[in-house]
Parts: structure tokens; sequence; C-alpha cells
């Protein structure tokens, strides 16, 4: 903690001493002070040890010393999967009402799938806490994610693809419109309970976190107790550093035409640059429609394609890559685009690329292929002439099209960020909005 970040906060009755601060209360105390007010934030507490600690410790040392323009609220998920749920979400309000603090209980309604349950519940979680933050005009959120989790995401990470490796981002922008933050990253889960039962404050335990069904749950049995960590913030610097290399790649190479088909100049494309590799990979997710960039054997196979001369043509990733000279052209392929009829205000997404409503009185059917018998095109722009005819046929080929275009809005998306943009990653996810005209993503409001 910098001396001077905490006589910024000084000037109540009661200055903080940074000497004086635990590791919990230095962490909420730094991410204070990062705030621009005015600035709400949502508080996501589970009632857990983490999240009662780090709604303890962000309450205690604005009590402390106040910050104009900074105020807290707190919601609680009640998952219904258990029964006492919804005693237990109550309870979480008890602390809320200690301080003052408004607490939302946000539960989560309608059918439970039989597997992948905890996949679940994690949508219907941030989904619900984002619901919240826009209903009751938050500006961030947080969450209480700390060290231990991370060292099991890059755990977990690592086993599925061992260049994964690094963790979470400090913070998350959800659904385009709320950022989550993450301060209690570099705290050790021990410290949080240390400062709790030092402050007789009480938490409840989640039993699940016990139930080796769950993969997180294994992993952190399965690692040995921590000596030392993974340098985190040194991984998320060189994650950042390749990020921002590929956004700068992406505005001084690639041009993507009508939103639809990406033209790389590879004069100046170096395989062993990871940069522009993270580039590609992100255009391919997008022109491609898949939520995550390609695995290990995927992006060997892509920089092995553009770093040689002999072949031309690679599909890979539901794209379809073709180079003519140092050019690349990525579109879609020709195969799986799905045909779908789209009931009057109803809204789909149509191949993971186009979210499609229907605001007519009449049902409406959307496939592939404008120009085939019936198919009116979807979209606007128009592709250059000059682009290769295999290259614009294809484009033409798997871009949607309707019986009955008129009734339809379609807005494009960005597969892999329209869900959950890591902070490392918001150059890259603007950069490619604005390369396919393509609203923003929104700052965050943090310093
Ligand atoms: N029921 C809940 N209500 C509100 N917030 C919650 C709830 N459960 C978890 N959270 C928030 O999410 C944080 C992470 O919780 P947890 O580690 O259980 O989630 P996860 O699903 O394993 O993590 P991730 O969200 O990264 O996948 C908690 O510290 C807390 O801030």
């Amino acid at each position: 903690m910098r001396a001077d970040m905490v006589g910024h906060l000084s000037g109540g009755s009661a200055p903080l001493e940074a000497s004086s601060l635990n590791a919990p209360e230095s962490a909420a105390l730094e991410f204070l002070l990062k705030l621009k007010p005015p600035c709400r934030v949502l508080i996501a507490y589970s009632g857990g040890g983490d999240s009662t600690g780090l709604l303890f410790s962000l309450a205690s040392l604005l009590r402390r010393q106040p910050m104009p323009g900074i105020s807290l609220a707190a919601a609680t998920v009640d998952h219904g999967l258990r029964s006492g749920s919804a005693e237990e979400a109550e309870n979480a309000g008890l602390l809320c009402r200690q301080f003052g603090i408004t607490h939302h209980i946000l539960t989560w309604r309608g059918d439970k799938p039989k597997t992948g349950i905890q996949a679940a519940a994690r949508e219907a979680r941030y989904r619900l806490l984002a619901q919240c933050a826009r209903d009751i005009g938050a500006d961030l959120l947080v969450t209480a994610h700390n060290l231990e989790d991370q060292l099991e995401t890059h755990e977990m990470r690592k086993l599925r693809n061992p260049d994964a490796a690094g963790g979470m981002s400090e913070a998350v922008l959800i659904d385009r419109s709320i950022w989550a933050c993450r301060p209690f990253l570099a705290v050790r889960r021990d410290d949080i309970r240390d400062y709790l039962v030092t402050n007789h404050v009480q938490w409840a335990e989640d039993p699940s976190n016990d139930n080796v069904m769950f993969e997180r749950v294994r992993v952190r049995k399965s690692l040995a107790p921590q000596g030392a960590y993974p340098d985190f913030a040194g991984l998320a610097g060189d994650r950042k550093r390749r990020a921002d290399l590929a956004a700068a790649f992406l505005a001084a190479h690639v041009i993507l035409h009508a939103g639809r088909v990406a033209e790389v100049d590879l004069s100046s494309f170096d395989v062993r640059e990871p940069g522009g590799v993270l580039a590609l990979l992100h255009l391919i997710a997008f022109l491609g429609g898949r939520t995550h960039t390609a695995g290990r054997e995927n992006a060997e196979r892509m920089r092995r394609f553009a770093g040689q001369r002999e072949e031309t043509r690679l599909s890979i990733e539901r794209v379809v890559l073709e180079r003519r000279k140092q050019r690349l052209y990525i579109t879609r392929e020709r195969r799986s685009l799905p045909e779908l009829v789209i009931a009057p205000s109803d809204t789909v997404v149509w191949d993971s690329r186009f979210r499609v409503r229907n605001g007519g009185g009449s049902p409406v059917s959307v496939w592939a292929g404008a120009g085939t018998q019936g198919c009116l095109p979807l979209l606007g722009g128009d592709l250059p002439a000059d682009l290769p005819g295999s290259v614009r046929q294809r484009a033409l080929q798997t871009e949607p099209c309707a019986s009955d275009p008129a009734s339809l809005q379609v807005v494009p998306i960005i597969a892999q960020f329209d869900r959950f943009v890591p902070s490392d990653l918001y150059e890259v996810a603007n950069r490619l909005a604005i390369l396919g005209g393509l609203a923003q993503f929104p700052e965050i409001a943090t310093r």
C-alpha cells in the first residue's frame, strides 16, 4: 500500500495508517482509492468467508473514513439448490444491516439442469447480479475471488491448455454492461479468515466447497499447501502486453469488409511474435462465432499455416483461411449453418454470430446463403468488387438471409466477448468492435 494512497483517504476523524492495515483491508483500500466518484459498488455477497471479508473490509473502511460519492450495496443469489438456501440468503442480510447497506436477494427461478449444475448456477448468478446492478444503477460489481481461487483457476486452465496459464484478470466486463472487479485476487484465504476472526465476524461455510463432484474442489484438494505462488502479477503483465500487441496488429494490418470478411496484410506478420498470432486467433473466433479462441492444437495449425507459403487454404474453427500472396482472407466456412424459425417478438442467436429479433407479427425463417431461392439478405454493407471470387462467394453463402427481412433486426455479436471481456483483452475486444462497425464496449469506472 502506497503511503500517498492512505493520505488520499485521510482527513476524517481517524486517518488510516498504512502499517495498521492487514492484507484484506489493504487490498480493499487500494480498490476504493481506484474508484472515480460518484460510484455505487454492488458487492456479490454469498455470505461465505471471502465475500464476508470483502464486505466487512469495504464497509468498515468507509465507516472509518467516508469517501464522498462512494456507496455500497450488496446482493446475494439464492440458487435454490438446497433446503435452507432462502434462510441463508436472509441471514446474509444481517451484516449488511449493521452497516446500513441495502441488501438484495436474487432468486434463481425456473428449471435447473440435471448435469453441469455448477456451470449453470454460475451463468444464472452472473446474469442475476448484472441485472441487479443495472436495476439499482450500480457502476461496478465486486466479487471476492482470492489467491487460492486464482491458483485453482490457473491449474484448471493449464489442464485444458498448457499455454493458457495465468489465472483470472483483475476485472471482467459482464454482458457488455457492468464491470466486475476482484480486489482480493492477491489475498490469501487464511488471511481473510483471520481478519474475520479477529473482528468477531461470523460467516457461513458453503458445503459445496467440499464436494469432490466439482472440478474446482478436486483441483483444490490436489494442490499441495502453498509456500510460494506463481508470479500472477508478472503473468498478468505478460498477458496485457501480448493483448496490446494484438490490438495494435488488428489496427494496423486488418480490414473487415462489411463486418464479415477479414483481409489481413501478412507482409509484417511474424509467427514468433505473439501479438499477431493472438490477433489472428481472435479474428478467427469472431468470424467463426466461437466463444473461445482455438485451443493449443488448432492454434498451432493456424500458426504453421500463416508462417509458410505452400498451402493456400485452411479450414479451422468454423472458418476458412485463404491466402493470396501477402494477403490472408478469413470467412465463415460453409458447414453447419443453421436454419431457424423466429417467432414474433422472439430474439435468437443465429450461428453464434448474429442476434436476430423478430419485431413483426408472423414467424420468419432465417437461413444461410443470400441469393438462394426466396432468401433475401439481412445484412447491409457491400463487399468490395476486387475481393477474390472464391472469398466473395463464400462470404455471401454463409451470411444470414430471411424470407421477410423487413420485420427482423440484426445485431452482429463478438461471440468470445459477448458474455465476458477480461480486462487485459479490453483493447482487443474494442478493436474488433471498431473493425466490425459495432458499438464499443464500455470502459471500467476506475482510475
Ligand atoms: N450466491 C452468491 N451470491 C452472491 N455472490 C456470490 C454467490 N456465490 C459466489 N458469489 C461471488 O462470487 C465469488 C466467487 O465465488 P465462487 O468461487 O464460489 O464462484 P466460482 O463459480 O467458483 O467462481 P467463478 O465465478 O470465477 O467461476 C464470491 O467470492 C462472491 O463474491
